[in-house]
């Protein structure tokens, strides 16, 4: 019997951080345990030849009824997530619920007395409207893509202008499928928080949008080193430190997942800078111009002269869309990235995006076709300045030697609280 096995069951288990997580925070070795069939998860279930499991989609129903104790929440809500394994007695729990807590009570948003939208009816769903129901909220709405039952359907719901907290429970903008949304925050005048479970990307379309019109938005991240922790405190039957123990692991894992991207004026150091910061934060380095020079075949000046700038920036919004979902690297970006909304989103999705200030008179012009040099260029820093000042979360002056703007930028980043 594998008494000691500790690990997540679940039907796909590709891109879990949850191995990563619970090593950070205590000393056993934790599993992933992918069972892709019913029949697979039903002898796992049965052998109860682990010391103690979380459970995820699509298993944490299923599962009850091999627990010998449901703990009442878990009960109520009607899924587990966390099974300890005491003298061959199974224990279930569902960390889930304070995960979900946390992550509110994290952001400052609180249910009391208010008018919730819930997106999606699925496992998350039932999690979400107890924390809400048990936070005292006043209305419970729930929307969802057949509008079946007591659910609107998404666009009923966006009749509904007492919204005030938006929470999304679908899959809907999660990697691979970046950059959709269910609902647009606009259409709520009087909203003030929008939570997405989803974790990956950190910020999807919704919060992108939600934080463009002004609102408290958060991310699942918080939610998911959360649940990690206090199953954590059950597989070790130890009390654990959370309130310090969840921002710590969620700000560290972040930094490592976070991608940095640069964007500034075309000359101002972003290729070079970038691909020094790679090295130095032990990221991978894409220099956006490269990777289009790379897919199209062709390079910058090339593609400007023969198909002009509208087909170059098509081109470039794709490359960035693919580039921008992946975790962990540095992107350095051409001078006019920023000309689209929804690169800037893009690049905001996955961590911190970096502006490049030099002096005007120090910027490279070599090869560069929309950098003519003298009016010309004073007049595309005139427009452009509004647009890398909106899209930007920090700035860094590239005034000194390159050397120093290196370690400015590794500082800002490691100082950045706002990932
Ligand atoms: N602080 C600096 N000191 C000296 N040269 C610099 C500095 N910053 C950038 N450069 C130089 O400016 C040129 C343009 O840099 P590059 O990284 O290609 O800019 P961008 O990618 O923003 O167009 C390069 O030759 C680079 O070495
Ligand atoms: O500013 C711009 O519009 C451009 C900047 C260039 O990149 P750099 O900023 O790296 O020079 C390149 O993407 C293209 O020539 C267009
Ligand atoms: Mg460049």
């Amino acid at each position: 019997m594998q008494q000691r096995l500790y690990g997540l069951i679940g039907g796909k288990l590709g891109h879990s951080y949850s191995k990563i997580i619970h090593e950070k925070i205590a000393d056993y070795t934790y599993e992933l345990l992918p069972l892709p069939t019913e029949a697979e998860a039903r002898t796992f279930m049965e052998k109860r030849a682990f010391a103690a499991i979380n459970v995820t989609i699509p298993y944490k129903q299923f599962v009850i009824p091999y627990c010998d104790v449901v703990d009442p929440k878990a009960q109520s809500i009607g899924a587990v997530n966390t099974i300890v394994n005491r003298d061959g007695k199974l224990y279930g729990y569902n960390t889930d619920y304070a995960g979900f807590a946390y992550l509110a009570g994290a952001h400052g948003v609180d249910f009391a007395g208010k008018t919730v939208l819930i997106l999606g009816t699925g496992g998350t769903h039932s999690t979400v409207t107890a924390v809400c129901r048990d936070g005292g909220a006043k209305e419970i709405l729930t929307a969802s893509r057949t509008g079946k039952g007591d659910a609107l359907l998404y666009s009923e719901a966006m009749h509904r202008p007492d919204v005030q907290i938006i929470v999304n429970t679908t899959p809907c903008g999660m990697f691979p499928n970046v950059g959709q949304c269910l609902i647009d925050p606009k259409a709520f005048p009087a909203l003030e928080a929008v939570l997405d479970v989803v974790y990956n990307p950190f910020r999807t379309e919704l919060l992108l949008r939600a934080e463009d019109y002004g609102v408290t938005a958060a991310g699942g991240f918080e939610m998911l080193v959360a649940q990690a922790v206090f199953a954590a405190e059950h597989f070790t039957g130890r009390q654990l430190d959370t309130a310090a123990i969840i921002p710590a692991v969620s700000r560290e894992l972040r930094h490592q997942l976070a991608n940095v991207s640069i964007i500034g004026m075309p000359g101002c150091g972003k290729s070079t800078v970038g691909a020094a910061l790679a090295k130095r934060l032990d990221k991978k380095f894409v220099d956006l111009d490269a990777e289009i020079e790379r897919r199209t075949g062709h390079n910058i000046p090339d593609i400007f002269a023969q198909e002009g700038e509208d087909a170059f920036r098509r081109y470039e919004a794709d490359v960035l869309a693919e580039v921008a979902k992946s975790n962990s690297q540095v992107i350095a970006c051409g001078g006019g990235v920023i000309k689209s909304p929804a690169n800037t989103r893009a690049l905001r999705q996955n961590g911190p995006v970096l502006w490049v200030r030099r002096p005007l008179e120090a910027l490279a012009t070599g090869g560069r076709p929309l950098s003519k040099g003298g009016a010309a260029l004073k007049q595309l820093e005139a427009e452009r300045t509004p647009l890398y000042e909106a899209a930007s979360t920090v700035v860094l002056e590239n005034n000194g030697s390159l050397g120093e703007a290196v370690d400015a930028a590794v500082k800002l980043f490691e100082t950045d609280e706002k990932l």
